[in-house]
């Protein structure tokens, strides 16, 4: 199966969690004016919905249900971006460390996985879409014309993890988010369908020693260089 519309640029970016994907996507999709979609946003409210309706993280079918009539909604004002979902703005619910667990469970289910394709598809318009997951560019937009691959140390990826999380009043252990992130890695890589890894044709970007600005300027230079802007 193709993506949807294939005159629209689509830039993927994929990775494991905390390598910068949602940085680095929201400031690639300001700074060239395109569409930004979050798939792992579509995963996390497909998880959070299931724990609304007091469905198990392994009731295949009505996982299902749930993910092909997720009712929600994206809004941007002043570059704040809100996510209703059936009618409760859920933007801080959805990124809890459970919620993101719970996402990776439910994500390594094939039909689940099916269920949300042609809404993350959907996503794709004029003049051009930023796309933000872990399958975008083996899966999702396989005729991308840029992707990108951002990676970081384990190490790394926790410590942005921690310090994210105290920034924001919350209580973390550097133990705890090292031993998650090790096991989201291993089932979001480990999967049958659509496991993590690297498009052939990605460029494959090491952040753990570089700053968002670095990494952001490197993929612009691709975009430059691709012809994209
Ligand atoms: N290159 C970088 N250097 C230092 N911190 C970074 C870098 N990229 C992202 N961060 C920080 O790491 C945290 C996780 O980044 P995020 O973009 O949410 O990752 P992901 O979407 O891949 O999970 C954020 O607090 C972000 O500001
Ligand atoms: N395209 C995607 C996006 C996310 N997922 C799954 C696997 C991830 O562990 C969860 C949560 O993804 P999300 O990108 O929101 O997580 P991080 O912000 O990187 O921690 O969803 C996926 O399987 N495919």
């Amino acid at each position: 199966m193709s993506q949807n519309n294939t005159r629209v640029p689509v830039i993927t970016v994929d990775g494991p969690s905390g390598s910068g994907k949602g940085t680095v996507c929201r400031l690639l999709a300001k700074s060239l004016g395109w569409l930004l979609l979050d798939s792992g946003a579509l995963y996390r409210l497909t998880a959070l919905a299931a724990s609304h309706h007091g469905v198990s993280i392994d009731d295949e079918e009505a996982l299902v249900v749930l993910a092909a009539h997720l009712d929600v909604r994206f809004t941007t004002h002043d570059d704040v971006v809100q996510i209703i979902l059936e009618g409760e703005e859920v933007t801080q619910a959805i990124r809890s460390e459970t919620v993101g667990n719970d996402a990776s469970v439910i994500a390594a289910i094939g039909s689940v996985r099916t269920a949300l394709l042609e809404r993350q598809r959907a996503f794709v318009e004029m003049p051009g879409l930023i796309a933000d997951g872990r399958d975008m560019g083996t899966v999702v937009f396989p005729d991308a014309p840029l992707k990108i691959y951002l990676d970081a140390s384990v190490e790394e990826r926790a410590s942005r993890r921690y310090n994210q999380l105290i920034n924001k009043g919350l209580d973390a252990s550097l133990g705890v988010i090292m031993n998650d992130l090790q096991e989201r890695d291993a089932r979001d890589m480990n999967r049958s369908v659509a496991p993590l890894k690297p498009a052939s044709d990605a460029l494959v970007l090491d952040s753990t020693s570089m700053t968002i600005e670095a990494v952001l300027n490197t993929v612009l230079e691709e975009v430059r260089h691709k012809g994209l802007r």
